[in-house]
């Protein structure tokens, strides 16, 4: 067996957005509010910069990043995919400034991600990005799969686990120009999400993130060009600008990756927005060229998980 299982048809240039937002502090009011400020902004046009299509925020945008942050910030969202749902009423105070954020600039937006409590069990939660068409309508939602628990000695420890649970669903969302993948952060270590995400016809992968000091020289960049080769698609990630003076030191750079594997955009540490025109010459070109999307030999690694 070989190809792709399935291929979303509408494949269109668009431009992308990605806000590296600052400032990120105690007071959620603050943290959306500026959240807001910053889509009007990315979205207004300036100069010769055209207006983008989809405009994705940070990791964890309406709190401080931490394990024991969470609890305190989660909000209810409630959502379930195919139900009908109003965002502009949502019990989450997020969701209502996303919605509204999408609506008043007509512009896709992937709302980085929250610690959202389970609507069902108040013990669980999970951290999640939401997405909104330019009509407002919240579209999909994904919840981090693979937490973020690791323990480099001297580095950085962190445990996400302690309060978060992983989401069990792959996720990705169609536009009037392209079809999206989700994952956020410590998700694009995983070689077979991005893999089944590409499988499924995604022509971009998105990942709302935040990198810190030791990882992100080590592999923000490597892990976004190598999801991106492998799989010959578009791959972002999109940070938090660093504060020293928070809790958690962010990386930075967020980026957007060609399917060649190219760093067409890239920020630095602070405050940004960049901009990145996606070309789907450049898939289809890389496809042909290099065509390894249609050569897998399912037959030999049909199931890795029994290797
Ligand atoms: O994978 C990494 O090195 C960082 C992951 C991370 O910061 C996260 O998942 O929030």
């Amino acid at each position: 067996m070989s190809g792709l299982s399935r291929v979303a048809s509408v494949f269109k240039p668009f431009t992308l957005a990605l806000i590296q937002l600052g400032n990120i502090g105690a007071n959620k009011a603050d943290n959306l509010r500026h959240a807001r400020e910053m889509i009007q902004k990315a979205t207004a046009g300036h100069g010769s910069q055209k207006k983008p299509d989809l405009v994705v925020l940070p990791e964890c945008f309406n709190s401080p990043y931490g394990v024991t942050h969470f609890p305190q910030y989660a909000e209810k969202i409630g959502y379930t995919p195919g139900e009908p749902y109003v965002a502009e009423k949502s019990e989450s105070e997020s969701v209502r400034m996303l919605s509204a954020a999408a609506k008043e600039t007509k512009t896709w937006v992937i709302g980085g991600s929250i610690p959202e409590r389970d609507p069902k069990d108040d013990t669980k939660l999970y951290n999640t990005c939401t997405v909104y068409n330019p009509q407002g309508d919240l579209v999909a939602m994904h919840r981090k799969i693979h937490l973020f628990d690791i323990d480099i000695p001297g580095k950085i420890q962190f445990k996400e686990s302690e309060t978060l649970t992983g989401g069990s669903t792959l996720n990705y969302f169609d536009t009037d120009f392209a079809r999206i993948g989700l994952g956020i952060c410590y998700d694009v270590r995983f070689p077979e999400l991005a893999m089944m995400a590409a499988r499924q016809g995604c022509h971009a992968l998105i990942y709302p993130a935040a990198f810190n000091l030791t990882t992100g020289p080590l592999h923000w960049e490597l892990l976004q060009r190598s999801r991106a080769n492998d799989n010959q698609v578009f791959v972002s990630m999109c940070s938090p600008a660093r504060d020293m003076s928070a809790g958690y030191h962010a990386w930075g750079h967020s980026m957007v990756v060609d399917p060649i594997g190219k760093v067409i955009a890239e920020a630095q540490e602070d405050e940004e927005i960049v901009y990145a025109d996606i070309d789907p010459k450049v898939l289809e070109e890389t496809r042909s060229g290099i065509p390894v999307t249609t050569q897998r030999r399912f037959d030999v690694y049909a199931d890795v998980s029994k290797a």
